[in-house]
């Protein structure tokens, strides 16, 4: 019997970001493993014209719930979605759902973040210190609670080299920053955000380390930890594999690559790409649950979940992955023929950008404007552009994250926690794992049909096929300007037709001799 699957049983536990790409997956484990837990609050917010119940109906009745339905068909009763939006002042909750999360919750998980890296200071500390400062203000109010478990990222000190598993200081105290985005205006915000980033790339960075500052300074005598996931990407085993349901990380330049738009990044091959499966970011983060609820570490516990230094693989081995599998299964309708070039030089990418990336798009868009219909490709395309750029910090640097808090919990598991939460990174195997997360991307995230692959095949000969056509229609007018402009063309020109000429001639002659 598994004794974090038994942990979890008939407790109470409260997820923020439980709509999220890491929250659904953790909820479908936590029902699958412990059917018998007693209820799971959730904090969300009406979206996108959605209501609470149906964002809730839209994720039960999803593909990746499949399997939780089959051991626990009341899961719907045991789902308690609770309207909140981390925005606001006590994030919005009523007093009665207030005092029943108060009164009854043992175990938090806090999910919740913004994870863009272009949102403007103000947004970022809102959702990543301050909403997670009022979450401790709760927390430390509920008696029942018995642990409290924080996701960061292993990038929130993304300045530094080597990172260990400890919480680093920011040269400004976060309540600092809170009080003063009180009453300074957006204009000076903006103003002083690079100042406030420093050496980091982004508000996200920043701010989630400002949040594990909050979390080391408001933790109390509750029992905190603090998971620090690399780049997380589809399923690696549960519960099944490839599963992806958003464009953040890789996903996204998956699709952009495997549609043909993107052909050239700024990349450093050899650098380390730290991705981790959203499968194994779970099962670490339920095994410190049970850990820190159990053993209850004398001090705040940082754990990084991340390959790097365990089972490490490369930009250009993911790359080559990716377009190997294109190969094999494409997607449908691409734009142009999938290809990767990785450079690291400045001033081939934007050569890159200007005559793989932006011709293109001018071109098509072009036809489109021929075609009585309305342009968009140089619009989609600079809006992936600018993507990229901001990918670039980190995919042209390699970290070295210390792993010991999350190497010791592994030693701490008995062989069948071991087997049901696994975390092991080094049983991955990479290119089985690449390869299953371009078909998730395709079958998950794009909904295509995999019947549509010999069409796609089909679709990709054309594109070759026009792709030589346009080429040679390029030289051949390339080459008739330059012989009706230069007299040494013309030479050139005259000299290989000539050639070509006696050539032909002498094996017409010998060939005649020989019969
Ligand atoms: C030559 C190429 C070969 C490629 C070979 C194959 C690839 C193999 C892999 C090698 C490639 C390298 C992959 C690099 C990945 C590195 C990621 C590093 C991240 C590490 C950070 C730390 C991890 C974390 O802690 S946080 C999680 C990561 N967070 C994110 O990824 C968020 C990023 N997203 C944003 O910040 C924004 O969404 C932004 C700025 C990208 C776009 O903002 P904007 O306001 O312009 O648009 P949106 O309204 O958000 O969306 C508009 C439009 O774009 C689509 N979209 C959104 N995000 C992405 C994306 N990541 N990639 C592509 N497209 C995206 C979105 O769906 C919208 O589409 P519509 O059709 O308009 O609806
Ligand atoms: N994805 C990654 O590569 C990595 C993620 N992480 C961390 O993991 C955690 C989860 O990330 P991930 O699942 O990928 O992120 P997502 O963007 O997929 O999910 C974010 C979640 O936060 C919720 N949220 C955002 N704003 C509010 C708000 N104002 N009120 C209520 N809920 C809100 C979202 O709700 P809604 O659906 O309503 O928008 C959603 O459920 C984050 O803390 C992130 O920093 C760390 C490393 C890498």
């Amino acid at each position: 019997m598994s004794m974090i699957a038994a942990f979890y049983g008939g407790k109470s536990i409260l997820i923020t970001g439980a709509t999220g790409f890491m929250g659904k997956v953790l909820m479908e484990k936590l029902f699958r493993t412990s059917p018998d837990l007693k209820v799971i609050y959730i904090l969300v917010r009406p979206k996108a014209g959605q209501t609470l119940q149906q964002r809730v109906f839209q994720i039960l009745n999803s593909k990746l719930f499949e399997k939780v339905k089959e051991v626990c068909p009341n899961v719907h009763e045991k789902i308690r979605a609770i309207y909140a939006d981390l925005n606001q002042n006590d994030f919005g909750i009523s007093k009665e759902d207030m005092q029943e999360l108060l009164s009854c919750t043992n175990i938090i998980f806090h999910c919740a973040a913004t994870v863009r890296f272009d949102d403007t200071l103000r947004h970022a500390v809102q959702l990543n210190v301050t909403a997670t400062q009022q979450l401790l203000l709760m927390a430390s109010q509920m008696p029942k609670l018995e642990a409290f478990i924080h996701i960061s990222t292993a990038f929130s000190n993304c300045n530094l080299k080597h990172i260990d598993e400890v919480i680093y200081p920011c040269p400004v105290e976060p309540k600092k920053i809170i009080d003063s985005l009180e009453w300074l205006d957006d204009a000076i915000i903006d103003e002083i955000t690079p100042k406030l980033i420093g050496d980091r790339p982004n508000t996200y960075t920043y701010t989630k380390a400002l949040g594990e500052m909050v979390v080391q300074q408001e933790s109390g005598n509750m029992n905190i930890a603090i998971i620090r996931p690399s780049i997380v990407g589809a399923t690696w085993q549960e519960p099944f594999p490839g599963w992806v349901d958003n464009l953040n990380g890789p996903s996204g330049l998956i699709i952009a690559a495997g549609k043909g738009f993107l052909r050239a990044i700024k990349a450093t091959p050899m650098a380390v790409a730290d991705l981790i499966p959203v499968d194994t970011v779970v099962n670490l983060t339920l095994a410190v649950g049970w850990y820190t609820a159990v053993h209850r570490p004398k001090s705040t516990l940082v754990y990084h979940c991340t390959s790097g230094n365990l089972n490490p693989c490369n930009w250009g081995k993911m790359g080559f992955q990716v377009l190997a599998t294109f190969e094999k299964i494409p997607l449908e309708r691409a734009f142009r023929r999938p290809y990767a070039d990785f450079t690291t030089n400045n001033f081939t990418t934007q050569y890159r950008n200007a005559v793989s990336h932006r011709a293109p798009a001018i071109i098509y868009d072009f036809y489109l404007r021929l075609t009585g219909r309305k342009p968009r490709m140089t619009k989609v395309m600079n809006r992936l552009l600018r993507t990229v750029s901001m990918m670039e910090y980190f995919i042209n640097r390699s970290w070295e994250w210390s792993t010991y808090n999350t190497e010791m919990l592994m030693s701490e598991l008995s062989p069948e926690d071991q087997r049901v939460f696994n975390f092991d990174v080094r049983q991955l195997n990479w290119l089985e794992y690449i390869e299953n997360y371009v078909l998730g991307v395709k079958k998950y995230l794009l909904k295509e049909d995999m019947a549509g692959i010999p069409e796609a095949k089909q679709h990709l000969k054309r594109l070759r096929n026009i792709h030589y056509l346009f080429n040679t229609a390029l030289f051949l007018i390339a080459w008739r300007l330059l012989i009706a402009r230069s007299q040494m063309a013309r030479n050139v020109w005259f000299f290989i037709v000539s050639f070509c000429y006696k050539f032909l001639s002498y094996f017409r002659a010998s060939s005649t001799l020989k019969v």
